[in-house]
């Protein structure tokens, strides 16, 4: 009889894994159960009437290796005249500022930017790659970020760049975040070659085969980044229509409330309103979530699993009239020392053009808000009001960036717990997790962004690898 998985959670990581399982040979038969009413979780684009578009989630997906496996994705599905891509030699891809002391400084890209004293900081950013050349192998089994960036460059590099940098991809505190679990190239740079440095350049990102137009596309043009010209909810739409067709079920608002065994082995789980059986579960919900379905016999893994918490953000989206920057770029992060409150600025525009939508020249802005300061400087965020995140985007907006004019849409978004943290310990919870379901023998597999990296890119190739093994011992 055809074996039948159930996928909790919709986001992108469940529905890259119903593609993987979908696209195999012995595909089982897929139920995938979404406790909201869309699918996408993270993923989500506003598209005006007027034909610009709103990122309330991600805006772009990284290029490079680790982005092959979604370029490959977005190919099969047919997506490839959907595709936005950043090559290597726009703004966008080569300026990224920091906003420190009142004023907006590049972040240091060429030679010449090493040797020099650049502002914000105090001496050539050189010192630091000499220390980190000849510094010792750090010892510890586990670092902070930062304590892992001041031992290897210096407490500047650490207290501005780093910083900064936790906070515009986890929103994070790098005083609280683990180098293993969150930068495990950098970590194994350190213990492979000594020197950070010697070990990103050496051992570096592998060069993918170029094995369909589009990456061959991306190679040779060198893209930073890409998105999807109506918005990147493209791309979870477009795994929808594509498990549709393979004859997956697709429940939304069917948000699991438990998970129970049957007698034969089977998985119980328990919806609002009845049940479903499955021989295996996909289990795509945030860690957290996971552990309030478990049953009570499974409480040392709950147990692992509320451990892996998250942090809220506000996403606020400003248009104005006129394109009125003062620079050209990415955008703009601000290191916690200078503003906890304020994570940091997107220009969409500059990278993104053609979704500004109408014939004229407008300016599309998203400023985040948040992240591990969330409660100490806006409050809860349960409760928080929109209003007042407005006006703090707004305000920086003015501070930052010099625009004084009012914006001609905006759009605010408290997106809750939506982005994990792995901090210290977090691969010592991995290993205690897949221990326990080693050892339980349980029918149960991990996949999403609490475990092995947040972006759209991790989360897809997870989710393949996991199907994979899925699929070769037990479907
Ligand atoms: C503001 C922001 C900006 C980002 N920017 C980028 C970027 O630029 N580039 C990048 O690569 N990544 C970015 N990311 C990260 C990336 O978008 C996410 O990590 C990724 O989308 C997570 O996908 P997921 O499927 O693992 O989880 P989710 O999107 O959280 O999906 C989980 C799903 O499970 C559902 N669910 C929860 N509980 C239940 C239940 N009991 N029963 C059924 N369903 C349930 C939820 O409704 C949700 O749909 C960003 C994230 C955020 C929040
Ligand atoms: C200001 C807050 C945030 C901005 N983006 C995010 C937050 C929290 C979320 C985010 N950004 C990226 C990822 C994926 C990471 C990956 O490995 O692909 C996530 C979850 C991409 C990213 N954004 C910045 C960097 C350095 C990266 C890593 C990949 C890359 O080098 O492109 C910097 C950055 N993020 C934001 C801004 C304003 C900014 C820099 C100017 C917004």
């Amino acid at each position: 009889m055809q074996r039948t998985v159930a996928v909790l959670g919709g986001g992108v990581s469940g529905l890259a894994a119903c593609y993987y399982l979908a696209k195999s040979p012995q595909a089982p038969k897929i139920i995938l159960l979404e406790g909201s009413s869309r699918l996408g979780g993270w993923i989500h684009s506003t598209r005006t009437e007027d034909g610009a578009v709103f990122e309330h989630g991600p805006r772009g997906i990284r290029s490079g290796a680790m982005g092959k496996n979604t370029l490959h994705l977005v190919s099969d599905l047919g997506l490839e005249a959907e595709v936005l891509p950043v090559p290597g030699d726009h703004p966008a891809s080569k300026n990224r500022y920091l906003y420190v002391r009142g004023a907006l400084h590049k972040l240091p890209s060429g030679i010449g930017d090493i040797l020099r004293t650049v502002p914000p900081f105090t001496r050539p950013l050189f010192w630091g790659v000499l220390r980190d050349l000849t510094a010792r192998r750090g010892a510890q089994p586990d670092e902070t970020i930062h304590a892992f960036v001041s031992r290897r460059f210096g407490q500047e590099v650490a207290d501005i760049v780093i910083d900064s940098l936790c906070r515009g991809v986890f929103a994070g505190d790098c005083r609280a975040l683990s180098v293993r679990s969150c930068f495990p190239a950098l970590f194994q740079a350190e213990q492979e070659y000594r020197s950070a440095i010697l070990g990103m350049a050496l051992g570096g990102e592998k060069s993918a085969p170029l094995d369909s137009p589009l990456i061959y596309r991306a190679y040779a043009e060198d893209w930073s980044q890409w998105s999807l010209r109506s918005g990147m909810e493209t791309l979870p739409q477009a795994l929808q229509d594509f498990l549709r067709q393979r004859g997956g079920e697709i429940h939304c608002d069917a948000p699991v409330r438990r998970l129970e065994r049957t007698a034969g082995g089977r998985w119980k789980i328990a919806l609002e309103d009845g049940t479903v059986e499955a021989d295996h579960v996909v289990s795509a919900v945030p860690a957290r979530a996971l552990a309030s379905l478990l049953p009570h016999w499974a409480e040392p893994l709950a147990q692992e699993l509320r451990q892996i918490q998250a942090v809220s953000v506000g996403v606020v989206n400003l248009q104005y009239e006129g394109a009125a920057l003062p620079v050209t770029g990415f955008g703009h992060l601000v290191p916690s020392f200078e503003d906890n409150s304020v994570l940091g600025i997107v220009y969409d525009s500059v990278a993104f053009p053609e979704q500004d939508g109408s014939g004229h020249p407008l300016t599309r802005l998203t400023v985040m808000l948040g992240g591990a300061w969330f409660t100490q400087s806006l409050g809860d965020p349960e409760t928080v009001s929109p209003a007042e995140l407005l006006s703090r985007a707004q305000a920086a907006v003015t501070a930052h960036l010099g625009l004084l004019a009012k914006p001609t849409c905006t759009i605010v978004k408290v997106q809750k717990a939506c982005i994990p943290q792995y901090t210290l310990g977090h691969g010592k919870r991995l290993g205690a997790i897949s221990r326990y379901l080693e050892q339980a023998g349980l029918p149960l597999s991990l996949v999403g962004a609490s475990y092995e990296g947040v972006s759209v890119n991790d989360c897809i190739s997870n989710s393949g690898r996991v199907v994979s093994k899925l699929l070769g011992e037990a479907c």
